[in-house]
């Protein structure tokens, strides 16, 4: 076995709770092409357990405890295998560094970045998601060379307040409130800053949804519902897992009072948003348009992220047959991204070379 084909215990362990609930892939699945959102339906029955038992599978690497919990876990072999076939399937973007930057050749590469467990490693405490001076820096050398984006489920002030950095294209609520910068670097198309909001008749709605939530959740200990806006977060990171069931019904009680919202899964989060057909894909493929590269051939597009709705956007990319995505994940996961990266560090890496290459690049003309 080659260095590289080393896997870590907890790896291992990652992949023996994962294959556990092979009924709850990642992303989650998509029933007759519609995406699996619980809906009013739902919410009255049936699937309830199932996502309680997704809430069991998510983030598996953060909940090493769970292996115990799930009957007998596959072999060490078999985990073995199965994450060396992954990659195989989703190769090392650093690894395929050079094969992708000559796939880049004579085009404009456009860079968008989810925020949480992309450019910040993810933390117990959701308002301690700090990314790193380091990452800052080389986030901010790319953004030189190429117009760049910060995708994220935060609202756009957070997300724009742990970045701070100008001269960004930020998208917060999941791509449903998006703003350029003042004074935009690489679009020749539009000099007018870019300003988007896909949900604004929402606001009133889920601002009411986030106090119901507050309210019915706060007697499970642990539990952390946050603003995003446009969305609501409620994690359960740090509720205990014999609570999750009741926390679960606690969330579905109030969502009975809103038809027009419907949930969704991350990691170690329940997140609630407007049932509008909008994404971090929609978001991205908007600000290809906003960038001046609707139709354009001679683009690039290159999406990191490691979240479920992080695959609206690899999804696009695959659909248009440009550029390509890469999902940041330690163990397997069934993913619509080309490539991978292990953990932020490595995203951190992915970008310095980015910048190295193109400084070469650039001289050698
Ligand atoms: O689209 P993203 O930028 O990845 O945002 C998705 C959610 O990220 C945050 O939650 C996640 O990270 C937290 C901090 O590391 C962690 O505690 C939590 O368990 C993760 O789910 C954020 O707090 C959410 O609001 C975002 O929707």
């Amino acid at each position: 076995m080659t260095k590289q084909n080393v896997v870590p215990a907890d790896v291992v362990a990652a992949i023996a709770v994962a294959s556990s609930y092979p009924l709850f892939p990642y992303p989650p699945p998509r029933a007759g092409g519609r995406k699996k959102y619980l809906s009013q339906l739902e919410l009255r029955g049936g699937r309830i357990s199932a996502w309680v038992d997704s809430m069991k599978a998510s983030s598996p690497t953060h909940d090493k405890g769970v292996v115990a919990l799930s009957g007998a876990p596959p072999s060490v072999d078999a985990c073995l295998d199965e994450q060396s076939a992954w990659v195989m399937r989703h190769p090392s973007a650093l690894t395929k560094f050079e094969h992708i930057m000559s796939a880049s050749k004579g085009k404009q590469i456009v860079m968008f970045l989810d925020y949480d467990g992309t450019l910040s490693p993810i933390v117990d405490d959701p308002d301690s998601a700090f990314m790193s001076d380091a990452m800052r820096a080389a986030v901010r050398d790319v953004a030189r060379y190429f117009p760049t984006a910060i995708v994220s489920g935060r609202c756009l002030d957070k997300v724009i307040n742990f970045v701070r950095l100008a001269n960004l294209y930020y998208a917060g609520s999941h791509g449903m409130d998006i703003k350029g910068p003042k004074k935009p670097r690489h679009t020749k198309a539009r000099a007018k800053p870019v300003v988007f909001q896909a949900a604004s008749e929402f606001l009133p709605m889920i601002q009411a949804a986030y106090k119901a939530l507050s309210e019915r959740t706060k007697s499970t200990a642990g539990v952390k519902v946050e603003d995003n806006k446009f969305c609501v977060s409620v994690h359960f990171r740090c509720v205990d897992e014999k609570s999750w069931s009741l926390l679960f019904e606690q969330v579905r009680s109030v969502l009975k009072e809103y038809p027009k919202l419907w949930l969704t899964q991350g990691r170690k989060v329940l997140e609630i948003r407007p049932t509008i057909n909008w994404d971090k894909g929609k978001a991205l493929e908007f600000l290809l348009e906003s960038l001046g590269f609707a139709d354009c051939k001679n683009v690039m597009p290159i999406y990191i992220g490691d979240d479920r709705t992080d695959e609206d956007a690899f999804k696009v990319l695959r659909d248009r047959g440009q550029g390509f995505g890469i999902l940041v994940s330690r163990f397997p996961k069934e993913t619509n991204a080309t490539y991978s990266l292990k953990e932020p560090s490595e995203v951190k890496d992915f970008l310095v070379r980015l910048v190295e290459w193109n400084r070469l690049s650039m001289k050698a003309r």
